[in-house]
């Protein structure tokens, strides 16, 4: 049978139409490639390296001994943090009484003055020879989250080490290796006649857990009422993770330069009780199920590229593979995928949104009496780029329910995100950081990133811009887990480590500037 008139023509047409469409997206696609192609390659690392402080054999601190029994037994003095101004006091006061024993140089040399504060914390301040160098300030703390033996390996306080070399014990990453860690090099630095041209403070809470507003709080108004502002500060915080990041197999060091905010709301739905055998269409315990159900069910705003995480992934760009280099340096047209493949585990989530987590729901009297209320408490921890009013505007707006009430919780914890601290080549503490860890960890990869968790680094804010949350834990995204979970442990290794990252950071730390070595933008 004959095609209909006109058929073939509009067939040929359509056909030719359909080849120019091929062809436009062949162009497309192909220009699109040869841009990535052309970044990727022309990328420049913008990172500088500086002259590193000069280290012998004999400035290298091993973890034996005394120094490795000094860390054991800190971990056997039970210093948890309930609630706020609920802490041990006892084992607080003997961990203090070993560490003055254990650290004789720094608690009694004419160098160092040394104050507990507020009856448990300590705070130590080495002046320096050149008052025109602004200080520094070494953070950690001496408080513990609680801990039972149930669940563990071995008891969260007895200190065991394993034959595979981890010391197991609450504190071992969560902040007893930090504490350790500076009076071991501090110690071993007056020792040896050490006298820093820049004033160095060292501060160690002891209610970090609870908020810290009886601790670090106290110790940051002492510094504020002697005028003092500080070059930069360094607190707990990332670690260095030895796997889990895509497209790198090189130990990447992420140094906090944000912290997320904190905020707990409390939802309430209040009816009328009654008898159970007459029950409305829906109970209180319905209605906030229902709310709670759409709130889990929409994720706050993917924020990838708000905070500092794209910065992260561009540090990371030049050490990765060509795929990775490729997909990073292109993150105008990649970064919905990067942050996608973030967003995908709990782990990474919170790098690039508000986090949700319903942590409590309480209802209901008895089996046959209609609850008249039902509450929940929703923990959030708050992206950089928003802020606690921003996270209730957006619950409010996905539970659109009159009858559930929303309120700030009096959660002593609630904290805007931090400001972004500067991690640029030329920022003084950025790059003593990460000239500290190259030193000790010579493959690493720095770069900044979030910390998800909250740190006592809130009450030191005013005293410069330059805060920084990190401590070179070496750990695997698994890890996380034992981080006031069960079984936390650090190798012993690696606790060596830290006492020498330390140790480095207080001599890189005491030149008056940074001092290039090279740059790699001249390189190119
Ligand atoms: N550091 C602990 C406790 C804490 C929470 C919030 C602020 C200060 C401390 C955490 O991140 O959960
Ligand atoms: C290792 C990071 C810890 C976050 C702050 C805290 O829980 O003490
Ligand atoms: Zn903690
Ligand atoms: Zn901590």
């Amino acid at each position: 049978m004959a095609a209909p008139a006109g058929s073939k023509e509009s067939g040929t047409s359509l056909g030719r139409s359909f080849c120019k469409l091929c062809l436009l997206i062949f162009i497309v696609f192909t220009s699109l490639f040869l841009v990535c192609l052309i970044r990727a390659l022309t990328f420049e690392n913008r990172e500088i390296d500086y002259k590193p402080c000069k280290v012998t054999d004999e400035d290298y601190i091993r973890a034996d001994g005394k120094v490795v029994d000094r860390l054991v037994h800190s971990l056997r003095f039970k210093t948890v943090s309930t609630s706020k101004h609920e802490y041990n006091r006892d084992e607080l006061l003997k961990f203090q009484f070993f560490l003055k024993r254990e650290f004789p140089t720094v608690h009694n040399s004419s160098l160092v003055k040394h104050e507990v504060v507020n009856g448990y914390s300590l705070l130590y301040e080495l002046p320096g020879t050149n008052p025109e160098l602004k200080p520094y300030l070494l953070a950690a703390h001496l408080d513990v989250v609680p801990a039972s033996d149930e669940g563990w390996e071995h008891p969260p306080f007895d200190g065991v080490i394993t034959e595979d070399g981890h010391l197991y014990g609450r504190g071992t990453l969560d902040n007893k290796d930090g504490v350790l860690g500076i009076l071991e090099a501090l110690e071993f630095h007056l020792k040896r006649g050490f006298k820093p041209k820049r004033t160095l403070f060292v501060a160690l809470g002891h209610d970090e857990e609870v908020g810290g507003d009886d601790g670090a709080a106290h110790m940051a108004q002492m510094l504020k009422d002697r005028g003092i502002q500080l070059e930069f500060v360094i607190d707990e915080g990332m670690p260095i993770l030895s796997a889990g990041l895509p497209m790198i197999d090189k130990p990447v060091a992420i140094i906090g330069a944000a912290e997320k905010g904190y905020v707990t709301l409390e939802f309430k739905v209040e009816v009328p009780g009654g008898h159970s055998s007459m029950p409305p269409p829906e109970t209180s315990i319905g209605i906030l199920s229902k709310a709670l159900a759409r709130l889990e069910a929409s994720p706050h705003p993917d924020l990838f590229g708000y905070g500092p995480e794209a910065a992260m992934m561009e540090h990371m760009a030049p050490h990765m593979s060509f795929l990775g280099k490729f997909v990073m340096t292109n993150l105008w047209l990649f970064g919905p995928l990067v942050s996608r493949a973030l967003a995908s585990k709990p782990a990474t989530n919170g790098q690039v949104r508000t986090t949700t987590a319903i942590t409590v729901f309480n209802s209901g009297i008895k089996d046959n009496v209609l609850p008249p209320v039902a509450t929940a408490y929703v923990n959030h921890r708050i992206h950089p780029a928003q802020s606690i009013q921003d996270v209730i505007d957006y619950d409010k707006a996905v539970i659109n329910d009159e009858r559930v009430q929303i309120k700030l919780s009096r959660s002593v914890m609630n904290r805007e995100p931090s400001p972004i601290s500067p991690t640029g080549p030329e920022d003084f503490g950025y790059q003593i950081i990460r000239s500290s860890v190259k030193q000790v960890f010579p493959d690493a990869v720095t770069v900044p990133g979030i910390l998800m968790g909250n740190t006592d680094t809130k009450h030191y804010l005013d005293l410069t811009k330059s805060v920084y949350r990190f401590l070179p834990a070496v750990l695997v995204p698994e890890d996380s887990k034992r981080i006031h979970g069960f079984n936390e442990r650090i190798a012993v290794q690696n606790f060596e480590q830290i006492i020498n990252f330390f140790y480095h950071l207080i001599l890189n730390a005491d030149q008056e500037k940074l001092q290039v070595l090279h740059s790699h933008t001249e390189e190119l």
